[in-house]
Order: C-alpha cells, then structure tokens, then sequence
C-alpha cells in the first residue's frame, strides 16, 4: 500500500508505575488491530495529563479510545468515592476525556472501547454503575481470570443491535456475540448518545452521538482482540476505517 494517504489513527496510552518510573503503555492487541484490520497507521497518544488537543486533532485522521484496567475516578461523573486501593490514572482521565470531546466536536472518527466507551459516557454527562456484579439483576459482565486469556477474551454474551445506527449499518444484523470483561457499566446515559446494543440484562453495550459530524461509536465490549478472526468484530473497524481513510484522502487533496 501506498504511503501518500495512508490514514493516522491515535491510539490512546495508560500512565502506569513500572517499577521506579512512570511509563505511557497501550496493550499491543489495540495497535495490532489498527495496523493489520484497517491498514491505517497507529500512533500511541500518551497520557501525560494534558493534551494540545487542537494540534493533535489536525494530524490525526482518527482516534482509538482504549480499554484498560483502570477505572475512572468517580468524581469525573459524580459518583461516590471508589473503593480503596481500585485502580485510577488520573493522568489518563485528564488527557482523553478533554480529547475525546474534541475530537468529536471536530469531526475527528472516533472509536472508544470498554474503559473508551465509559469515557465518552462520561464526556457526555452520563454516569457509571461502578460494580455491576453487586447491584443484582445483571448477568456476568466480568472475566474469569482463573482462565486463559483466550478464555477471557472469548465469547461471553450476546448483544441486541438496535436498527438505523453505525453498527446495524455496519454488521447488517439485529444480534452479535461480543466478550465481555468489565465490572463497570453504564448507569445514566449521556445526552446526546444513542443506545446502538443491549446486553440481554438490559445494559446499554453500545452507543453512538446523535448528529456526530463524523463516525463516533463506543462500544462496551473488546472488538480488537483477535479483530480478524471474528466477521463482527472486523466489520466494526473497517466502517471505522472507512471513516478515516475519508478524512486521509480530503487532507492529500
Ligand atoms: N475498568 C473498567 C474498564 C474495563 C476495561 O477496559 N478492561 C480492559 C482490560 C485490559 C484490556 O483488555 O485492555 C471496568 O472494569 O469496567
């Protein structure tokens, strides 16, 4: 493939502590799934804590909003305080909430999964349920981590796909099988997002910003492990892909 054109997609990092030092990280399966299921270009954003969004934005033909294993900080959505020793990164939430908003206030493809998704819920005013397991009337949503990762990351649940929005346009079906490995969920949805899946308990695994400038979905689930392996999970990146290869050619114009 050529290079003039090829699409530029962020991808965003964790802060974590290895051992003395502070490092930007981002799990390998995220870059893979940009490199190899859209063929564009992946470029790690680091989570330093702030972000020159504007600059960033105009360079960037995309963003992937990552998972992770840390939790938002619960005062990001009026939540009550987190249980002690749960897992934040602070300089995480301050680099992608703000860019998450402008990205999609510029027009900017964005694709956000699992703690993504919970970030654009959150960017958009809606709230967390911070332990889904212990609310009751929720099916598993966690993974068993006794079990290999193939396990982990393997089907869980299926999903209801709601008609008329990004992902029916992009899967043609009303149902799917995702995996699942993640104890919080959304609570209040964000004004101005549009439920896109359920889970069968009700939970909302799905969204996209009604009147969004561009291709803006969250989903719940981990649609780039194994991206290539799973029809569903390939067709969430090429219509994301598509959007960004939109936005790659108008910039060579
Ligand atoms: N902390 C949140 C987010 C869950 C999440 O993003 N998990 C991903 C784990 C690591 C990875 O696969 O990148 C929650 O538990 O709800």
């Amino acid at each position: 493939m050529s290079e003039v054109g090829l699409a530029v997609v962020g991808v965003t990092a964790c802060n974590m502590q290895l051992g003395l030092h502070p490092f930007n990280i981002v799990g390998e399966k995220y870059l893979l799934a940009i490199a190899d299921a859209t063929q564009s270009w992946p470029l790690v954003i680091p989570a330093l804590g702030h972000c020159p969004a504007e600059v960033v934005l105009s360079r960037l033909d995309g963003i992937l909003f990552t998972g992770s294993p840390s939790n938002i900080e619960p005062h990001h959505f009026d939540g009550p305080a987190s249980d002690e020793g749960t897992h934040h990164d602070p300089k995480r939430d301050a680099t992608t909430l703000p860019l998450l908003k402008a990205a999609i206030d510029a027009g900017v493809p964005v694709l956000a999964i699992c703690r993504g998704f919970q970030e654009m819920n959150v960017v958009f005013g809606g709230s967390l349920h911070q332990k889904l397991h212990e609310l009751g009337g929720f099916i598993e949503h966690r993974e068993d981590k006794t079990k290999s990762v193939e396990v982990q990351y393997g089907i869980s649940h299926e999903v209801q796909i709601e008609p008329g929005g990004l992902l029916h346009d992009a899967w043609g079906r009303s149902s799917a099988e995702v995996n699942s490995v993640h104890t919080q969920g959304v609570d209040r949805l964000g004004v101005g997002l549009r439920p896109e899946a359920y889970a069968t308990d009700g939970l909302i695994e799905a969204f996209s910003v009604r009147n969004a400038k561009n291709f803006a979905l969250g989903v719940q689930w981990h649609p780039e492990w194994k991206a290539l392996d799973s029809p569903f999970y390939t067709a969430i990146f090429e219509a994301f892909n598509k959007a960004c290869q939109r936005r790659a050619a108008s910039r060579v114009k």
